[in-house]
């Protein structure tokens, strides 16, 4: 007995709908199934070998057979397409920009990281790389916020970093909440060999360090005097702390600029909500009691 027909994985093909055997769009058309896996929209779950199958059996694909031109000459018409086939065949503009954007960004991605591993191109800056990650982590970040929170001895001083402790457990829960609804995976070239991340951070969409980067440099930028060269560092850190996140494999380029974008609207928000002893006075006197 001839032993079932096996997709590249190894399933049998029996479990999709029957196969016409010899479609030109089926054997001879690797491309065209790229193309048809970017355009469709699966169902989770669905077997995307049987999505193209079905796909590359509809008439539409059949050389020859497209079913208007073909009408006169055959007497049967062919059976509507399946719904989730009609939308494969008319994506929209919208649908085909997104695609092609995230295929871009995946290639971008893939270019860019560099210091992916020891063996990569750029393997070699990957400590320093390393060190980067360490200087936009939560953790000193929020270490460092406390402890000169418990050193400050004026009211201007503990009203500034409040706002920056509270700025900072504000971009821990939303980028948290984004990515436990996004669930991007990070790309398959990363290392899974982060310092102390929580269960979410085994996502990527938005970048965690790349939203702090930019919250704290804009909220150092507007609240602390600084000469110009070291502002000028202050953005420069934050630039390369979002392309070392690329650098290391850890993320895709569009989990870098939307974490930058998040991270600048959520200065925002703080401002807005800005803490003082006048609008949350109970916060500040718990934190003087001795
Ligand atoms: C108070 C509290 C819940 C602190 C947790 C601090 C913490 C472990 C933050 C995670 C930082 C981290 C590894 C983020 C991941 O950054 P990506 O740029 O890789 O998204």
């Amino acid at each position: 007995m001839p032993s079932p027909r096996r997709n590249a994985e190894g399933r049998p093909l029996a479990a999709c709908a029957p196969s016409s055997s010899g479609s030109p769009a089926h054997g001879g058309g690797g491309g065209r199934f790229e193309f048809q896996s970017l355009l469709s929209s699966r169902a989770p779950g669905a077997d995307p070998t049987c999505a193209r199958l079905r796909a590359s059996e509809s008439p539409v694909h059949r050389r020859g057979s497209f079913p208007l031109a073909g009408a006169g000459s055959s007497p049967a018409l062919p059976s509507p397409l399946p719904e989730e086939d009609r939308m494969d065949l008319n994506p929209s503009f919208l649908g085909i920009a997104l695609r092609s954007l995230l295929a871009i960004d995946l290639w971008l991605s893939k270019k860019l990281g560099v210091c992916a591993g020891e063996s990569s191109s750029w393997g070699s800056v990957r400590p320093l790389m390393k060190l980067l990650e360490i200087s936009g982590h939560g953790i000193p970040w929020l270490l460092g916020t406390l402890y000169c929170l418990s050193r400050s001895d004026s009211w201007a001083g503990r009203e500034v970093l409040m706002n920056l402790l509270f700025s900072l457990l504000l971009d821990l829960l939303l980028v948290a909440l984004i990515k436990g609804l996004v669930r991007r995976r990070r790309p398959a070239h990363n290392q899974m060999d982060m310092f102390f991340t929580l269960s979410v951070d085994k996502y990527s969409f938005p970048s965690g360090h790349a939203t702090r980067a930019a919250l704290v440099s804009r909220f150092i930028l507007n609240h602390l005097v600084l000469a110009i060269p070291l502002r000028v560092l202050v953005v420069l850190w934050a630039f390369i702390l979002g392309l070392s996140r690329v650098m290391l494999g850890r993320h895709n380029v569009t989990d870098v600029a939307f974490g930058f974008f998040l991270g600048y609207m959520q200065y925002s928000i703080v401002d807005y909500c800005w803490l003082s002893p006048h609008n949350a006075p109970v916060l500040f006197v718990l934190w003087n009691q001795p």
